[in-house]
Order: structure tokens, then sequence, then C-alpha cells
């Protein structure tokens, strides 16, 4: 599963920030190389050579204690790539040793020119395939992944399948070249394809899809992406409809609060939540609100929570809303609501929650049981007021809209029940995707597994519903919160671990957040 990903930009090519985000396909990433080429008046053996530069440029800054590199390159570019990493970190006096297919070479025109350069080499040692299963790798050692890059349209097979095999059974650091051989970039990868196991994967200037979907994201470890300096025009002109959510897009959401205002500028925020024993959700939900700068807010649970709700939010006012459970509301004019934390699925609960979501006009937020509970009555699903966000985990989303075979259909899937619900999607996991009604797809890299904790997502309803209310759009409240939500959990994980972190540490953490986007 990949981790902490991160952007690495070399000075001399920096995007323009409203361009980097849009996630193309491996067609359109092909274009991309053939527009640059024309623009930037060079070759596709400069392009080649620039890619390679810049992944030694990032090897060289990262990777200590390593002498030696194992560079296995297939037939196409994503080999010409290896042959040129190898020849440059050979001229850094690095110790290399590169692999390829010496029974059958037939590559690409690039690849073949820079496998002549390091065939000319004499301290580089070249080796076929074959011979890695008898190789003793010394400890240390990295092996580099340049088999197969994006022009993969077929499962592996023969030697080359039994190359990744052996390959996956070594104890060495793997750091594959712009995507793990043997993954398609743009789908779903088949179950019986086989894909090398990365530790790392060094990616030129793109996101590729399959990085991230749990199927497909597996094989790729640590995800760097490494700005190559492909034409802005060409990705600005490119149709897409799937993001990544980066800094970039996040300080163009982000409302800086002003001098002149007071409590009634920031939004009502009312949080409905809890039952007798789920009493943390609210709890867990207000202070997230409360935290990611609502100017009011109020908490409707059951009595039985009032004592600890008062006493660890004593920001927030309290609506008492039922003896144990939520049995019935009294809610303050104008409030946004965001309902479902803890909320637990007792018949007078449902029938609250079922009454309201009939009622309400104003986009609204829904997780957790009030999910639940609406997907065992689908027929008030088209009740949801317009914009609102919803906010499942892959279970829940299962419940409300039926079994997929795989993360890349339940996207599909989603996307259809976006636009005809005319709701936001925040389809939760390690990658959370936005999705919009008009079928965008929006993908979060912040977040760690050290999230994957009862009440994390109480906390991403309280932080999407504080956007809200404090006048974001839908849209933006979505995108704003879950990016957000993973970077307080990622400064949190830096202080106490991922092991060690609680949902009230990525809640407390908001701050650090916040800090860090001040203009
Ligand atoms: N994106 C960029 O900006 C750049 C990309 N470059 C590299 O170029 C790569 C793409 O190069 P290619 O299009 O040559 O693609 P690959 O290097 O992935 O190789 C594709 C070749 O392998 C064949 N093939 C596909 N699947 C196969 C299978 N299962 N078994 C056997 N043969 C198979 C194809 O028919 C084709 O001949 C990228 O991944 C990247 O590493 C860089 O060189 C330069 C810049
Ligand atoms: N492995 C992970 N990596 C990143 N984020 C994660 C991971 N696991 C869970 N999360 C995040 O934590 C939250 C969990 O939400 P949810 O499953 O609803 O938990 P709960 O309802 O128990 O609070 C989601 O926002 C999800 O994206
Ligand atoms: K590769």
């Amino acid at each position: 599963m990949c981790e902490i990903v991160e952007i690495y930009f070399l000075p001399k090519f920096v995007l323009n920030p409203f361009i980097f985000m849009k996630l193309l396909n491996a067609n359109q990433i092909k274009s991309a190389d053939k527009f640059t080429l024309e623009e930037q008046k060079i070759s596709s053996l400069q392009l080649m050579e620039r890619a390679a530069e810049t992944a030694v440029e990032y090897l060289i800054s990262k990777i200590r204690n390593t002498q030696k590199f194992c560079i296995f390159c297939g037939k196409g570019n994503n080999g010409g790539d290896g042959f040129a990493i190898a020849r440059l970190l050979y001229q850094k006096s690095y110790d290399v040793e590169v692999f390829t297919d010496l029974s059958n070479i037939n590559f690409s025109d690039e690849a073949k020119t820079n496998f002549q350069k390091v065939k000319s080499i004499s301290g580089i040692d070249l080796n076929d395939f074959s011979e890695v299963e008898n190789m003793r790798f010394k400890a240390n050692s990295i092996i580099l992944d340049c088999i197969f890059g994006i022009g993969l349209n077929r499962k592996i097979e023969g030697k080359i399948e039994r190359l990744i095999q052996v390959l996956n059974t070594i104890n060495l650091k793997k750091i594959s070249i712009d995507i793990p051989s043997g993954l398609l970039s743009d789908g779903f990868t088949p179950n019986d394809f086989t894909v090398l196991k990365a530790d790392e994967t060094l990616s030129f200037q793109f996101w590729k899809k399959a990085f991230f979907y749990p199927e497909t994201g597996r094989f790729c470890g640590k995800i760097q992406i490494l700005n190559i300096g492909i034409s802005e025009n060409f990705i600005a002109s490119s149709e897409s409809t799937e993001y990544i959510i980066d800094e970039h897009l996040i300080k163009n959401i982000y409302q800086p609060r002003e001098d002149f205002v007071n409590k009634g500028t920031f939004g009502k925020t009312v949080m409905i939540a809890g039952s007798y024993g789920k009493i943390g959700a609210a709890v867990l939900a207000t202070k997230a609100a409360l935290k990611s700068g609502s100017g009011l807010t109020f908490c409707a649970a059951p009595k039985c929570g009032y004592n600890v709700l008062q006493n660890s939010a004593p920001e927030a006012m309290f609506i008492e809303s039922g003896e144990n459970f939520i049995e019935f509301l009294d809610l303050p004019e104008d409030g946004v609501l965001g309902i479902g934390p803890g909320l637990g699925t007792e018949a007078d609960t449902e029938k609250v929650v079922l009454n309201l979501i009939k009622n309400q006009k104003m986009p609204m937020v829904i997780d957790a049981d009030a999910l639940n509970i609406l997907s065992k009555n689908k027929d008030f699903l088209k009740y949801i007021p317009t914009n609102s966000i919803i906010t499942p985990h892959p279970k829940e989303f299962e419940r409300l809209f039926g079994a997929s075979k795989n993360a890349f259909e339940r996207t599909e899937l989603a996307k259809r029940k976006a636009k005809e619900l005319n709701i936001f999607i925040v389809l939760k996991g390690h990658h959370t995707q936005i999705i919009s009604p008009e079928k965008e797809v929006f993908y979060n890299i912040t977040g760690n597994s050290g999230m994957a904790k009862g009440g994390s997502g109480d906390a991403l309803t309280g932080i999407i519903t504080s956007f809200l209310s404090q006048n974001y759009s839908p849209k933006n409240a979505a995108i704003f919160g879950v990016w957000l939500h993973g970077k307080a959990g990622d400064f949190a994980a830096e202080k106490y671990s991922k092991e060690s972190i609680l949902p009230s540490d990525l809640i407390e953490n908001i701050a650090e957040v916040f800090k860090d986007l001040q203009p």
C-alpha cells in the first residue's frame, strides 16, 4: 500500500499549480511526451536523458548506504530509462550491474541507443535476465525495476514473468521506475498478472490511476513524482475529469480568516450524533468541527451524553434530543447539519433521521449510521438534499449501492450515483476520493494507515460540516475537509507514530495544518 507521498521538483521545472493536479491516462501521457519534444525542440533521447538525470538526482539525494545498483531493463522506453540511469549512476562512481534480455534484443530506438552506450562501458557488468537465479546480491544493493512502464498492454509471461517472481523473493529494496512492472496504469490489473512489488516508485511527472486503488496501489510502495518538464500547455489543454488534490489546489480553496469578523461570520454547525456507548463519536465530530473553525457549534445528542460533551467540548452547545439515543430533534434555524456518527439504528432514531433528510433543503453531511439507516430505506435516497455530501467507507457504500467487483468499478458506480442523486460522495479509503455530481473524481494524497482506527471518520464528518457552515461550497468543503483530515493525521503520526495516534491526536493537529497554510 502506498504510504507517504511526496512530490519532488527540480528547481528548473516548477509547474503552474493549476495544471499539475490533472490525472492523465497512458495515451495522453505519450501524447504529452510527443508534444513536449516539438514544443521544446528536443529529441526523445534528450527527454529520456532528462528523465534519467532527474531520477539519478533524486536517488543520490535520498538513498544512503548504498553503493550498488542492480538495474533490470526491458525492451521499451522504460528499459531505455534504466540503461540511461545505469550510465549516469556509473559516472557518479556507483557500482552498477545491468540485467536485460540478451537473447532477444529488439529494443525501442531510444532503449537501443542507451543499451549500446552501456555496452561500451567496460566498468558496467551486463547480464542476461536468467542470471538473476544464480546471483548473490550484496547486502544494501538496490534493485531498480525498469522492465516495463506505461506501455504494458498484456500479462507478462515466460522468462520475464519468472524474473519478476524471483525478484519479488529477494530481500533488497526495490525501486520501480515510472510504475511497477506488470501493473496496468489506467485500470484494474487482473489477479493472474505477475507484478513487481516495489518499496518505492519514482514516477515521471504524472500520477497514474493505478496508484490510487487498493488492488494496484499495494504494489507501488512509497510514491515519488519526479517533475521532468513536460509541456504545461499540453497538460492545460488535456481533457480529464480526474484530479489529484495537492497543496496548490488547497491553497486556492482555503479562505484565510479576515479581521473584521464575528462568530456569526463562520456559520452554525450542528452535529447530530451519539447514542449510549457511542457518545465518543459525538465528541470527536464536535471537537473536529470546533477545531476547524466553525463560528457557532451545536451538538444534538441524547441526554446520556450531556456531561461528557459539556466537559470535553465546552465551546459547543448541547441540544438534548432523547434519553439514550436520538428520539426527537429541535434544531436551531440556519444550522448546517452533519448527521450520523455514533447514532445507532434504534427505530426512533431511524424515524428522526429519515424525516430530517426528507424535509431538509440545505446541503448536509451524512455519515455512518445515518447512511446505514438510508441503506435500509433506499427509497429515501432521492430525498437527500441536492449537493449534500455523503461519506461512506467501502462497506457503507456497498450497503447503500450494492457490491462492485473491484475498487475501480466501485468508483464508476459512485460516479453514476453522485450524478443520479446530485450529491457529492466521499469514498473513504487510503486515497479517499471525492466524486462530484458532474462525475469528476478528486484523489486525496494525505493521510496514513495510523488513521485506520474507529473515530477517524467521525472527525472527518465534523471537519467537512464545519467547512460547509463556513460558506465553503459543498465541493470545496469536501475536498478541503478530506485533505486537511489526512494532513492532520500525517502531523500526528509524525509526532506519535502510526500505531499510537488516536483520532483525538488528529483533531489536536488540525492546528498545525492551519499554521502551515497561512500565506
Ligand atoms: N512519461 C514521460 O514523460 C516519459 C516516459 N518515459 C518512459 O517511457 C515509458 C514508456 O515506454 P514504452 O511506451 O516504450 O513502454 P514500455 O517500456 O512499458 O514497453 C512497452 C513495450 O513492451 C511491449 N509489451 C507490452 N506489454 C508486454 C508484455 N506483457 N510482455 C511483453 N512485451 C510487452 C509493447 O508492445 C512495447 O513494445 C514510460 O513508462 C517511462 O518509463 C521516459 O523515457 C521519458 C519521459
Ligand atoms: N490506511 C489508511 N490510510 C489513510 N487514511 C485512512 C486509512 N484507513 C482509514 N483512513 C481514514 O480514516 C477515516 C476512517 O473512517 P471510518 O472508516 O468511517 O471510521 P469510523 O467510522 O470508525 O470513524 C477515513 O477518513 C479514512 O480515509
Ligand atoms: K518499471
